[in-house]
C-alpha cells in the first residue's frame, strides 16, 4: 500500500500541493485536474525526483524520501517529458537505461526481450527511435518503466500525443499491467481513464477536490445536467451564466449539455451525467463552443 499525508509543497511562497491525503492500492487511480492542479508536482514527489515541503508518501508504512534508493526498486516511472535517444533503436535505448538501473546484463537482455513482445515492439526492435511514431515512442517509455517489474508504476499525462487509436491500446495496455501494482497516471482527459480506473483523484489549484470512484463522481453530479437547444446568438450568453459541457451544432440549433443546479433555461431537460460531466461540475472548469 502506498499513502500520501500531510503533503505539502512549496515552490517559494507559491504552494502547488496543499496537505495531501491519499491512498492508492493495486490497480489504476486515474489522478484527474486541469494545468497547473500539481499533478507532475505530484508525480515527481511520489517518483523520488522532488522532495516534499511538509508530510510524506509511505510505502508499507516507510517514508521514500528517507531510502529512495530502496523505493526506486519496486518503481516505474514514465514522466511527461520523456525524451528518447533518436539514433538508438529500441533495444540499445533500453539496454541502456536497464544498466542505468543497475540491472544484470543477462537479466536486462532477457527483460528486453520480455517487454518488446509485450509491448508490440520486436518488430522495430532494431529501428531507430527517431523514426517512431508518438505511441510507439510512448511504448519505449511504459517498457523502460517496466525494467525493473515495478510494484508501483507512474506515468504523467501519457497519452499526449497519441492518436485516438493509440490511445485505446494504451489503455488496454495499462489495463493489462494493472492486475498486482499500483498504477497512477496523471491525465486532464477524462476518457482516459473513464474505463480503466476504479479510483479517481480530482485535484485544482493543490487541493484533492474528490477521492473516490467513477460511479460516486457521476451519481453527485445527477440532476445537474442539462440538455438545452439554442441559437448560435444565445450561445455566448449560455456560456458565460453555465458551465458548458459539450455544445454541438445540429439543423435545429446549438445543442448543449449545462452544467446548473436548477433547470438553468425554460425548455432545458434533465440528462444523464457522464464522468465528463461530474468532473467539470467537480473543478468548475468551463468546456464548450462551437
Ligand atoms: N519547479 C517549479 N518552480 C516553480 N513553480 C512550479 C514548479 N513546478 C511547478 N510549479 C507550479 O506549481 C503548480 C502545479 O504545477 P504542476 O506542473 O504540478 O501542475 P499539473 O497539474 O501537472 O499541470 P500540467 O498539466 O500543466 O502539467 C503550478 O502553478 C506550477 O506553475
Amino acid at each position: 500500500m502506498l499513502a500520501i499525508q500531510h503533503l505539502t509543497k512549496q515552490f517559494g511562497a507559491k504552494p502547488a500541493l496543499r496537505n495531501i491525503h491519499l491512498t492508492f492500492r493495486p490497480g489504476v487511480t486515474g489522478l484527474l485536474g486541469p494545468n497547473g492542479a500539481g499533478k507532475s508536482t505530484l508525480m515527481r514527489i511520489l517518483a523520488t525526483i522532488d522532495q516534499p515541503t511538509d508530510g510524506g508518501v509511505f510505502y508499507h508504512g516507510q517514508n521514500i524520501a528517507k531510502k529512495p534508493n530502496v523505493f526506486r526498486q519496486i518503481l516505474g516511472y514514465l514522466p511527461q517529458d520523456f525524451g528518447v535517444y533518436p539514433n538508438l533503436s529500441a533495444t540499445e535505448f533500453l539496454s541502456y537505461m536497464a544498466a542505468m538501473k543497475g540491472l544484470r546484463p543477462k537479466d536486462a537482455k532477457r527483460r528486453i526481450r520480455e517487454l518488446l513482445e509485450i509491448l508490440n515492439l520486436t518488430h522495430t526492435g532494431k529501428k531507430a527511435l527517431g523514426g517512431f511514431s508518438g505511441g510507439m515512442k510512448q511504448r519505449v517509455g511504459i517498457a523502460q518503466a517496466l525494467l525493473n517489474n515495478p510494484k508501483v508504476l507512474i506515468v504523467d499525462e501519457p497519452t499526449v500525443g497519441l492518436d485516438p487509436q493509440e490511445r485505446i491500446e494504451f489503455r488496454n495496455l495499462l489495463v493489462t499491467l494493472a492486475s498486482d501494482r499500483i498504477i497512477i497516471l496523471s491525465t486532464h482527459i477524462v476518457s482516459d481513464i473513464e474505463s480503466i480506473a476504479p479510483q479517481i483523484v480530482v485535484m485544482k489549484a493543490g487541493h484533492v477536490l474528490a477521492d473516490t470512484t467513477p460511479e460516486q463522481l457521476i451519481q453527485e453530479a445527477e440532476g445537474k445536467i442539462w440538455q438545452a437547444i439554442v441559437s448560435i446568438s444565445q450561445l455566448p450568453e449560455m456560456q458565460q451564466q453555465f458551465l458548458v459541457s459539450n455544445a454541438i451544432q445540429r439543423a435545429d440549433g446549438i445543442h448543449l449539455r449545462l452544467i446548473a443546479d436548477r433547470k438553468p433555461i425554460l425548455g432545458a431537460n434533465p440528462i444523464e451525467p457522464t464522468l465528463e460531466d461530474a468532473y467539470l461540475l467537480k473543478t468548475g472548469e468551463k468546456r464548450g463552443g462551437v
